[in-house]
């Protein structure tokens, strides 16, 4: 059993404002005493026992701060500390103060395929360092992508919350339900064995999104979109696509693939002309 600092939190952080709060779980921007800097503090609520259906499982836990250790790389937020006190465990991370990438685009006219590509590109290096180590994300959404600076010309791209990250040992099996309907691969609807090509899903569909702000499966309920997804019901309507490339949408649909082993992989992504031009 991982064992984290028993020390109370308090007595090296000062406790700041609500960035965002989940289930079992609340960031807050936390200011470090000893050196003035300020990073987010993830508070989880422990699951007491087994039994208890209130808090997160400790073990599941345990896998995301290995996770966090195992990965330090530009584009993903970096883990500083773990304070366990009680029923609660407190993750210092790295503080990414550009806001999510969809408010970023959200607030601009349109976005260039030029300046789309360069965010996938920061995304993808990221993605495809966690999957060298056999990494997959599993909630990858437009929420889990920040900016680090949004004032930078060129902004830098920061993947958060491994709270359903895990790790693939050797001939592990691993199924999951979990995820957000929109961007869920068909094989986690169908609980069949998942692999980090479930995050290449995912990709797609921001990447759609980023291209024309519509979410390709979303239905008007949550089964709706599901059902959207494993019958494959998208499209690039020409009124939302009538200026975006051919290889773009080239790009997309070589990700919105039904067959996990036939989708791109990161490092293909990063080869394929839409990023990397001949
Ligand atoms: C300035 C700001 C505002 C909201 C933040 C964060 C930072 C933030 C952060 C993190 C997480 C897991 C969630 C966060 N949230 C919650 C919303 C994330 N989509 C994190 O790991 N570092 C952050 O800065």
């Amino acid at each position: 059993m991982a064992v984290f600092k028993p020390e109370n939190v308090e007595d090296f952080y000062e406790i700041g404002e609500v960035l965002g709060s989940g289930h079992f779980a609340q960031v807050r921007k936390v200011h470090e005493r000893a050196t003035g800097t300020y990073w987010a503090g993830k508070f989880l609520k422990i699951r007491k026992n087994t039994c208890s259906r209130l808090g997160l499982d400790r073990t599941r836990l345990e896998e995301e701060v290995d996770i966090l250790h195992t990965i330090q790389h530009p584009n993903i937020v970096t883990l500083k500390d773990v304070f366990e006190s009680r029923a609660e465990v407190v993750l210092v991370l790295e503080l990414v103060t550009g806001g999510e990438l969809f408010d970023f685009i959200a607030e601009k006219e349109n976005l260039l395929e030029s300046e789309a590509i360069e965010f996938m590109e920061q995304i993808l290096k990221g993605l495809g360092f966690m999957h060298s180590k056999n990494i997959a994300h599993f909630d990858l959404k437009p929420e889990n992508i920040m900016l680090s600076d949004r004032v930078a010309p060129h902004p830098n791209i920061k993947l958060i919350d491994f709270g359903l990250a895990h790790r693939f040992q050797q001939g592990d099996e691993y199924r999951s339900s979990s995820g957000t309907p929109q961007y869920i691969a068909p094989e986690v609807i169908t609980s069949e064995p998942l692999s980090t090509a479930a995050d290449m899903w995912s990709i797609g569909v921001i990447t759609f999104i980023l291209l024309s702000g519509l979410s390709p499966f979303q239905g008007d309920t949550d089964d709706e979109t599901l059902r959207n997804i494993i019958i494959m019901n998208y499209e690039f309507a020409a009124q939302y696509f009538s200026m975006t490339s051919s290889m773009a949408k080239d790009f997309i649909q070589k990700l919105l693939v039904k067959d996990p082993n036939e989708r791109m992989t990161a490092e293909e992504c990063l080869l394929h002309p839409w990023i990397k031009p001949i």
